[in-house]
């Protein structure tokens, strides 16, 4: 299996810097009366992700920067992997929360300028880093709740869908869904159980025949988000949700996800190399090309 070194290769290369080692802005610092001790947070960064653990309550926040849009690129998704890993790593770190710092977009899914016009290989390396991150995600015993400040199709709906709490901003100007139809593509089959898990098959089997987009109140009717919030209380509200969840023993809870989500995991590791082989020979094909860029052209002409 070349997947393993190639994504651990791009790993070693990759540098992730330490900020600091002490209270920053969003969590605890934010909330404690002035003059006492501040519990200690550790931060760290990459290009792409800026991640702070606050080590007194064991939650950390991953913050995806990566304007205009935080599409999931190659080193998007490397750099997300390396920082998950090393979150689910460090014994301090029980939940993390997933938030944008980009305005208005929490993530435009996958990137598509890397599944448009390159190379077989490239579109290789660059499925097995989608389906590295989506392994660890799914897979990570942490307790991991989305604050979906913003829009999210596809890819980036996959990855609220595969936290295990979804807060979504009211706003129903955001939207999120999985709208691959809607590329003249399709979800893989993983995508597809992950989102049939959330909302159930009839919701999925609809939803993605049609590539449907949800503004946020209709997503929150059908379960595709757990619940709505002022942008404003997005991260109070994340926060709490967090702190009941951690409120459990977490051997028993992640038992309990591992028991809820093996046999979806499993499949895709069963078949990880087909899946690829898959997405190569389908990506490549020149009408799927032409698709993309149609829809690359439309998102350009939409803006003049
Ligand atoms: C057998 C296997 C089959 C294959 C399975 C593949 C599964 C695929 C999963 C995916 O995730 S495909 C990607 C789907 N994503 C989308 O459809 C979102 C497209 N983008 C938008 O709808 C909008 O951009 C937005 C996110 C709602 C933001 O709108 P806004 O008006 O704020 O910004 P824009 O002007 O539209 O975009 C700015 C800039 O960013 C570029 N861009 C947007 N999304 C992507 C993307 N996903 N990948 C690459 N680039 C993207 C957009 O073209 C603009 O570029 P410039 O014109 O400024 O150069």
């Amino acid at each position: 299996m070349a997947a393993v070194p190639t994504l651990a290769r791009r790993i070693a290369r990759s540098g992730v810097r330490p900020l600091c080692r002490w209270p920053l802005a969003w969590g605890r610092a934010a909330r404690q009366p002035p003059g006492l001790p501040l519990a200690p947070c550790r931060a760290f960064s990459n290009n792409k992700i800026l991640v702070e653990l606050d080590e007194s309550s064991g939650v950390a926040m991953m913050k995806f920067k990566s304007p205009p849009v935080n599409s999931l690129s190659l080193d998007f998704l490397t750099e997300f992997c390396i920082s998950l890993e090393k979150l689910e790593n460090d014994r301090a770190c029980r939940g993390v929360i997933f938030a944008s710092a980009v305005p208005r977009i929490f993530s435009s899914g996958l990137d598509i300028t890397e599944m448009s016009g390159k190379s077989m290989e490239h579109y290789a390396e660059f499925w097995r880093a989608v389906q590295e991150m989506w392994l660890r995600l799914y897979g990570s015993n942490m307790v991991t709740i989305a604050a979906v400040n913003g829009s999210s199709p596809a890819g980036g709906c996959l990855v609220a869908l595969s936290c295990d709490y979804r807060i979504m901003v009211e706003n129903p100007k955001f939207s999120i869904g999985l709208n691959e139809a809607q590329l003249g593509i399709v979800a893989p089959f993983w995508f597809k159980d992950t989102f049939v898990n959330v909302v159930g098959h009839r919701i999925a089997e609809r939803s993605l025949q049609l590539g449907s987009l949800y503004p946020a109140p209709e997503a929150l009717k059908f379960g595709l988000v757990d619940e709505l919030v002022p942008e404003e209380k997005l991260q109070e509200k994340a926060m709490a949700v967090m702190a009941q969840w951690l409120a459990l023993p977490d051997h028993a809870r992640q038992l309990t996800k591992s028991m809820m989500r093996k046999a979806v995991l499993d499949r895709l590791v069963a078949h990880r190399e087909e899946d690829v082989q898959n997405f190569v020979s389908f990506i490549s094909k020149e009408s799927i090309q032409k698709s993309l860029r149609m829809y690359m052209e439309m998102l350009k002409k939409k803006k003049s």
